[in-house]
């Protein structure tokens, strides 16, 4: 079987495509990243920083990834000139294009789908391939009894889709339009306050059954499905198509080159100055213009302000007016999945051929993928890890955890990226919690004065996703430039 066949996104659910990624210089594009203020590379960083201070700008944007730079570009198309203000030492946030065993990875987001309407418009616009893999996948590594079972890929497949789908009966009436959410009040303030576990308890599942589909669902939320709203899931079926085959093949394309491809173009095309290792502690809106502080203690303004970092971010950052309690609590709460870490690994000896495996919730690794074959016979695999116990550096300790699923495999070395203690991220993919939807969720869509917001993390369609920054970054563009014109 095709392994496009199947699938996953993120982490519980159960990606089967693999990529003939170009093995254009990832690490490369990464290093020239910065445009503007820091692109020459003999010029001093402190330089670049001072000289970015100084000249004036007609918006601020914190935060380099896709909805800060996305809101950058299309403020670009209105005539505004911006300046990028990043934390860390590369472009991309929650999208890492990186590179292990010789081959370009994704150690975050790297899956896009035509389903996806605003990240495909954006590789179409600059010209950017999207890529997949035509390799096989032999077997499905599922839960059973108190082991696992090795099952032919299509046999898992259907038994799979027969579990899952009734946890989505009546999503079609709850989201007739996927990017309306708010469509149908009354069935959502129902369901909008069942956690995933809610669902599952409702559907009286055997133990077995049970164990199927609570990886995906444990997965997506973080680690336990008692955190992960329902409808964050339910949204996700509805926007692939309300069925199983569309919300399966969602993982199936990568952006050639690797997502920094796509948003290092974008970036360009956005003429923004871009400082870098430039974490942002405060932000003063005085009425009449903002002042943005950084952690060093730099001093930059202008007329308005966007906040592209996480949700889960903005506790960490001083705002003045303070934010609404809507804005702070969901916040602390938190909207990206704790816990999350990627794993990349090289395997031999797998006593399952190819496979997949999907492990039920509370399992050390979540889901795992085989990525692609490499010329030294081993297989290159990828997995998600929602256990913050296991240190995922050691390939000791990720092989006995993988031996309990297929005896015999072994693990030769391993690349991690924990996003749940990444001080930049605090978390990985949005998955909102019970209640935050019908919440302050339509409120912290909102600008504040002159500081508006932008992240995947509050999108109304595909939040979660990459599409969804960049949805959200042309929202919030679209809301600094009503504001603009609103105050000359
Ligand atoms: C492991 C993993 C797998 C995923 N898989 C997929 C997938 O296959 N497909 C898909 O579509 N999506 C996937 N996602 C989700 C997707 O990556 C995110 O939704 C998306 O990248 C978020 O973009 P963003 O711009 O909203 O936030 P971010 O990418 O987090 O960007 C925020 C930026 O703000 C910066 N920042 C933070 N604090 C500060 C500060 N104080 N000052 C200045 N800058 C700051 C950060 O460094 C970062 O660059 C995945 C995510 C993870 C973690």
């Amino acid at each position: 079987m095709k392994n496009d066949q199947i699938h996953d996104q993120h982490s519980g659910t159960r990606t089967a495509s693999r990529r003939t990624v170009l093995r254009t210089a990832g690490a490369a594009v990464l290093a020239a990243s910065a445009t503007g203020v820091t692109a020459g590379v003999a010029r001093a960083a402190a330089d670049a920083a001072s000289e970015a201070a100084s000249r004036p700008y007609d918006v601020i944007v914190v935060g380099a990834g896709y909805a800060g730079v996305t809101a950058a570009r299309e403020l670009k198309d209105k005539g505004l000139k911006t300046l990028i203000l990043e934390a860390r030492g590369r472009i991309g946030g929650r999208t890492w294009t990186s590179d292990y065993a010789g081959q370009l990875i994704e150690l975050g987001g790297g899956a896009v789908d035509p389903k996806q309407p605003n990240v495909w418009a954006e590789a179409k616009r600059y010209n950017i391939a999207t890529v997949t893999d035509g390799g096989t996948i032999d077997n499905y590594v599922l839960p059973s009894g108190n082991g696992f079972a090795v099952v032919p890929i299509a046999d898992a497949s259907a038994r799979i889709k027969s579990v899952f789908t009734p946890f989505f009966d009546g999503v079609q009436q709850l989201f007739p339009q996927p990017y309306q959410p708010f469509a149908q009040p009354a069935l959502l303030n129902d369901a909008d306050k069942l956690s995933m576990q809610d669902r599952l308890d409702q559907m009286r599942l055997s133990a077995d059954d049970l164990k199927l589909i609570n990886g995906t669902t444990g997965g997506l939320s973080g680690g336990s499905s008692k955190r992960g709203a329902y409808t964050m899931l339910a949204q996700s079926w509805a926007l692939s198509g309300y069925t199983y085959e569309g919300y399966q093949s969602i993982n199936t394309y990568g952006l050639q080159g690797g997502t920094v491809a796509l948003l290092q173009a974008m970036l360009t095309d956005s003429g923004a100055d871009l400082v870098l290792n430039c974490p942002v502690a405060k932000i003063t809106d005085s009425g009449s213009g903002v002042t943005v502080t950084t952690k060093s203690g730099k001093n930059y303004t202008a007329p308005h302000v966007i906040v592209a970092v996480p949700v889960n971010l903005w506790k960490t950052i001083t705002f003045s007016p303070a934010l609404p309690s809507e804005y702070t609590s969901v916040s602390t709460a938190g909207i990206g999945a704790p816990n999350v870490k990627k794993i990349f690994m090289r395997v031999t000896n797998s006593s399952a051929g190819t496979f997949i495996a999907g492990p039920q919730e509370g399992f050390p690794l979540s889901t795992t993928i085989p990525e692609r074959q490499l010329s030294d016979g081993s297989t290159l695999m990828f997995a998600f890890c929602l256990d913050p116990t296991l240190d995922a550096t050691n390939p000791s300790k990720v092989q006995s955890v993988l031996q309990q699923m297929v005896p015999g495999i072994k693990v030769l070395d391993t690349k991690v990226q924990y996003w749940g203690a990444d001080p930049y991220s605090l978390g990985g993919w949005a998955c909102r919690q019970p209640g935050m939807l019908t919440g302050p969720y339509r409120t912290i869509q909102q600008p504040r004065g002159r500081v508006a917001f932008a992240t995947s993390d509050i999108a109304t369609g595909w939040s979660g996703y990459i599409d969804g920054a960049v949805e959200s970054g042309i929202t919030a563009a679209k809301q600094v430039t009503t504001l603009a014109a609103s105050t000359r």
